[in-house]
């Protein structure tokens, strides 16, 4: 049986280098969690295509069975899925995430990476 949400959603996540499903778009999101992800990966430079999942509500429960991951937003690189918010974040504190965009060839500004990381240093 063909299921069009998750073809949709197929399409997106194997033709973007970085896709981003979130509540809202990265110039105006409509959910904190979302907020944060698409402004620090904005700051970095990232390039990413930002899926509104408000805007349809199959694709807002598609992602969720396509990754197996109950909550929005949620972040692919190169296909794979790598989290929501809070591993977002993490990885982006720890350098992480540096080093998986370098690994998958996404270019962005590492300066602004370093900056993020400085900006929260907790000692
Ligand atoms: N701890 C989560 C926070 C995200 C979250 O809790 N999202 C909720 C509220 S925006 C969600 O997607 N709920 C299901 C829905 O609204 O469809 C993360 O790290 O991403």
């Amino acid at each position: 049986m063909t299921n069009p949400a998750h073809d949709l959603i197929d399409a997106d996540v194997k033709g973007n280098d970085v896709v981003l499903f979130m509540k809202g778009t990265a110039s105006m999101p409509q959910c904190g969690f979302s907020s944060r992800v698409a402004g620090v990966l904005t700051y970095m430079n990232v390039p990413f295509k930002d899926v509104n999942v408000l805007a349809n509500d199959e694709i807002r429960q598609g992602i969720k069975d396509y990754s197996d991951w109950p909550t929005i937003p949620q972040m692919y690189v190169k296909g794979e899925f790598v989290g929501g918010c809070d591993i977002i974040t993490e990885m982006v504190l720890s350098g992480e995430m540096d080093t998986l965009l370098k690994e998958n060839g996404v270019a962005f500004d590492e300066e602004a990476a370093s900056r993020v990381r400085e900006a929260n240093k907790q000692d």
